[in-house]
């Protein structure tokens, strides 16, 4: 029987925002300006923020990769653009936007090429008012991060110019930032050599969600959900991020990564942290990173037995063949990567004490969801045992949940009356979605990261700390997994909630896996 549902709708118009401030002029420096992430996901974002009214008029992007281009490679980013951002391609009006877009070949590791770049952006400077400022985006391979670093030090592009007093130069980096603990901490020693903190600005597009910030308003802008956020109130925590999609063509990259390290470590703890942190003095950088950090640190070692890895086989998935990760392009066939992890995790301090955190991410799942599940206690004690409709399961628990993506918003189940002249009850969901109450958002995470980036806000990138923190957590699981290569791999088939022993974690907690 489908829950009844009631719907949540804005109580005032709502009315578009605008930032309080625009960008200063700058130039955005894109490596790997042939690349995936960087069609896909970057061009499309700055895009949309022109189309928005939201950069400045000096506005200059340079992509710099190995492969030749034309000088302005319009045919491939308009193609780019259109695919990730979902407009018409006659409604593109991709000018002025792409006037303001130049390409520059060069390989990583050729000094020359650097020394044209630098002479380019001068150029640029003065033909278009930039003013100097730099915003450098490392969109590349991670084992490039360093070297690109050291060449912007040796070039001395990691400073403002000294004729260009006022001026900033930044510089985003991409994830996985590291591969484990101690390649993270070499990559922030090697970056901080070359960069200040302040103009660091380590990127986890979830962070860029409208949904996922909206996890802090839920929490801090009202005054009723901080007092049951805790313990004393709160079952447990279960938080999903799978994916229907396999890894896409991007096989070397994801043998070396696996889904701990793709989402896990980064996104997905990123979530927890939102979901389990006090408030902070304010909506600063600083405090809002210091209150999650404290999070991580918190987390109890996590025990192999509370670990659950699992890769897809091949399946039949909506009518189509699907291969196994085995079968995947530039994969090795006895392959141990893992495409889904399972963790169950306790958070020591006095909030959370107790309360187990099942987090799982997967590639290959039944449906494209990222949730965040909290269960309430039950009430002590039930005056209506007898009016608990048969099947009406997990009915005295009441439930938030917070969908991240899709369908948007949040959902809060509680038992409520049948009508009738019995005393039946039945749980209803009372519902807020983003799309209904505020329209479709275009929004990837990247623009309004990328935006907060050019003005200087680094409220919602990672810190060199939290980096290392979450990687202090993670790397010994990755360890264990290293040393005990299991037998049964492929254990789950495309398409399905990853493998059985993920339910047997719970089961072994008296709790399942929220259906999603
Ligand atoms: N793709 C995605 O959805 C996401 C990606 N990321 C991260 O973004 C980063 C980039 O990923 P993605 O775009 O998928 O990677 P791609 O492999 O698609 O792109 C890599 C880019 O780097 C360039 N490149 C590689 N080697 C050199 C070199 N020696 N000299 C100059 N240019 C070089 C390539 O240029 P050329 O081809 O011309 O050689 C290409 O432009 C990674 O860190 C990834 O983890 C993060 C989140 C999502
Ligand atoms: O960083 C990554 O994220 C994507 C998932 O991002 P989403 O915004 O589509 O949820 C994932 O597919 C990819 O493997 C990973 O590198």
């Amino acid at each position: 029987m489908a829950i009844p549902e009631v719907k949540a709708a804005p109580a005032a118009p709502v009315k578009t925002q605008k930032p309080e401030r625009k960008p200063d002029p700058c130039i955005v420096v894109i490596f790997g300006a042939s690349g995936d992430l960087t069609k896909r996901k970057l061009l499309p974002a700055l895009y949309h923020l022109e189309q928005a009214g939201l950069l400045p008029k000096e506005i200059s992007v340079v992509g710099v990769a190995r492969r030749p281009l034309e000088a302005t490679f319009a045919p491939d980013m308009k193609e780019g653009i259109i695919a990730g951002g979902g407009v018409d391609e006659k409604e593109a009006a991709l000018a002025p936007f792409i006037e303001h877009v130049q390409y520059h070949a060069m390989n990583f590791d050729d000094d020359a090429g650097y020394a044209g770049l630098n002479e380019l952006l001068s150029s640029i400077d003065k033909k278009n008012g930039t003013k100097g400022n730099r915003l450098f985006y490392l969109a590349t391979a991670p084992e490039y991060f360093a070297d690109i670093i050291n060449a912007l030090g040796k070039h001395e592009m990691n400073k403002p110019a000294k004729d260009k007093p006022g001026s900033w130069v930044r510089t985003i980096v991409e994830k996985p930032f590291g591969h484990d603990l101690e390649s993270a901490r070499k990559l922030n020693d090697d970056v901080n050599k070359v960069f200040d903190e302040d103009q660091v600005f380590r990127i986890d597009h979830y962070l860029g969600k409208e949904t996922v910030q909206n996890i802090l308003v839920f929490r801090f802008a009202n005054g009723i959900f901080e007092n049951v956020w805790n313990r004393n109130y709160i079952d447990h925590v279960e938080i999903t991020a799978a994916e229907s999609i396999g890894i896409e063509g991007r096989g070397p990259f994801y043998e070396t990564a696996g889904a701990l390290r793709d989402v896990v470590q980064n996104h997905v703890m990123e979530l927890l942290s939102f979901v389990a942190m006090e408030p902070p003095v304010s909506f600063e950088a600083s405090a809002v990173r210091a209150e999650k950090v404290k999070v991580w640190k918190s987390i109890q070692p996590i025990h192999p037995a509370d670990t659950v890895r699992g890769q897809y086989g091949p399946s039949t998935v909506d009518g189509k063949q699907v291969v196994g990760y085995r079968q995947e392009d530039r994969v090795h066939p006895r392959s141990q990567t893992e495409t889904y992890a399972a963790l169950r995790l306790e958070i020591e301090n006095w909030r959370w004490a107790g309360v187990p955190f099942y987090i799982r991410a997967g590639k290959r799942m039944a449906k494209r969801v990222t949730e965040i599940t909290i269960t309430f206690k039950q009430p002590p004690l039930s005056i209506f045992k007898d009016a608990e409709g048969k099947g009406a399961e997990g009915i005295r628990s009441n439930v938030v949940s917070m969908r991240i993506q899709p369908d948007e918003g949040i959902t809060l189940r509680f038992g409520a009356k049948l009508p009738g002249p019995n005393m039946s009850i039945s749980p209803v969901n009372m519902n807020f979605s983003y799309a209904e109450s505020f329209g479709a958002s275009s929004a990837n995470g990247y623009e309004r990261l990328l935006l907060d980036a050019m003005l200087g806000d680094a409220t919602l990138f990672a810190h060199r700390d939290g980096v290392e923190a979450t990687w202090a957590l993670i790397t010994p699981i990755l360890e264990d997994w290293a040393k005990n290569p299991i037998k049964d791999l492929p254990n789950y088939p495309a398409g399905t909630w990853g493998p059985p022993a993920s339910d047997a974690m719970l089961k072994a907690d008296g709790r399942k896996w929220r259906k999603l």
